[in-house]
């Protein structure tokens, strides 16, 4: 059955349409990347979300449904790490029935995906996008934090091509921590045809130490591999696309480069946040959100609860990366965590 969704769009203050909801299913994640939730932060004291706190599927999916209706045509799960909330293929079941939704994507880390890939696509999954920083098990477990090997990320990789998921390979580049990766990288990736994107490292939170220098700007990533194997730029797929995309000359592979640091793209941001608790977020690095979970529990009718998500977008004139590109002053406040908001 197919739920029929009426759409109006919405715009902001600087007029961006809202048109993605990412939604994280889970605060938690047996990674402790250090760019993303440190150890000694994310150690073994620290309160993650209990069960009532986290958004149900059903919640889940009627705020999904009344997002569509407000021109969201993109979902996005993430985390936290998505795989560990259970029996994640029912929700892309229920998400798949909502019309009007384009595409819905998965992010996840890769290490239990071997054992999912089948009951997502099943699921009527399409695609899923994983994160892997290196192809060295030393650096990998480094940056992973818990010793994880590249080859169970690289399984789960390719049982979700075997199953027939459209695979995106999403890596952060640190310098010194992984910048000598981004060549074995492409070269892997360009052999197996998967779209791998470079994400300039962010100082996304509050906990992982970010300094400037640590960032290799997408553009020294794009010579570094132009030496060896030439690129060429190619158009974006779509309004707003994050990735710039490039393409080895004389093929049809391709890669992207996500470039918050260094070429912000805030101007045409449509992407709304929520977190596993339900709040909702109109930047990766608010500091605040609304919380959509006691209307949800409060039982507002879908016309009520749409009429505070529309007020909320309105409002919205989020542009941190462009203010952090001009060094805007007051930019050191608290943030919102991104395992929290889902990255
Ligand atoms: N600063 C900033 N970074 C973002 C934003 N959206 C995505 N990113 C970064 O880019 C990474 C990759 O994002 P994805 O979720 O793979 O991008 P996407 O646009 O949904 O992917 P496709 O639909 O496959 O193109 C995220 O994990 C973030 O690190 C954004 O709105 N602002
Ligand atoms: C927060 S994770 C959540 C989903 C899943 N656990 C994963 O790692 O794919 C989403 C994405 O955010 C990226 N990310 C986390 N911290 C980052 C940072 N400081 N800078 C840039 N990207 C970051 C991760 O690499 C990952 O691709
Ligand atoms: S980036 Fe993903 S895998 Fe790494 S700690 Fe954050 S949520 Fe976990
Ligand atoms: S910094 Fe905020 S407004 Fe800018 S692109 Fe990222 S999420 Fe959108």
């Amino acid at each position: 059955m197919t739920l029929h969704v009426q759409t109006h769009r919405i715009f902001d203050q600087l007029q961006r349409p809202l048109r993605d909801l990412r939604m994280s299913v889970t605060d938690q994640c047996n990674f402790r990347c250090r760019y993303c939730m440190p150890e000694e932060i994310f150690g073994p004291g620290y309160q993650f979300l209990t069960k009532e706190k986290l958004l149900s599927f059903e919640e889940l999916t009627r705020l999904a449904r009344i997002f569509v209706s407000l021109g969201v045509e993109k979902l996005r799960i993430t985390g936290g790490e998505p795989l560990m909330r259970p029996n994640l293929p029912s929700l892309i079941r229920m998400l798949r029935e909502i019309e009007g939704v384009r595409d819905i994507a998965v992010t996840t880390n890769g290490s239990l995906l071997a054992k999912h890939a089948g009951a997502l696509k099943d699921a009527g999954l399409t695609r899923v996008t994983v994160s892997l920083d290196s192809l060295n098990d030393e650096r990998f477990g480094r940056m992973n934090g818990r010793g994880y090997k590249v080859s169970q990320i690289i399984e789960g990789i390719d049982a979700a091509a075997a199953a027939g998921l459209l695979v995106k390979v999403n890596m952060v580049v640190q310098k010194g921590a992984n910048d000598q990766d981004v060549l074995p990288m492409a070269t892997y990736f360009r052999e197996k045809g998967h779209i791998l994107r470079f994400i300039e490292y962010m100082d996304v939170g509050n906990s992982n130490g970010w300094k400037l220098d640590q960032v290799m700007p997408s553009r020294q990533i794009i010579e570094r591999i132009h030496r060896e194997m030439p690129l060429e730029p190619i158009e974006p797929n779509h309004y707003g696309e994050v990735a710039a995309r490039y393409r080895y000359v004389g093929t049809t592979n391709e890669i992207g480069l996500i470039s918050s640091v260094t070429q912000a793209f805030c101007s045409t941001c449509t992407r709304a946040r929520l977190s596993a608790e339900g709040q909702l977020y109109t930047c990766l690095f608010a500091s605040a959100g609304a919380d959509l979970r006691k209307p949800l529990r409060e039982e507002w009718d879908d016309a009520e609860i749409r009429t505070y998500i529309t007020d909320y977008w309105n409002r919205r004139q989020d542009r941190y990366s462009e203010e952090r590109l001009s060094h805007t002053p007051g930019l050191n406040k608290k943030k919102v965590e991104m395992s929290h908001i889902g990255g």
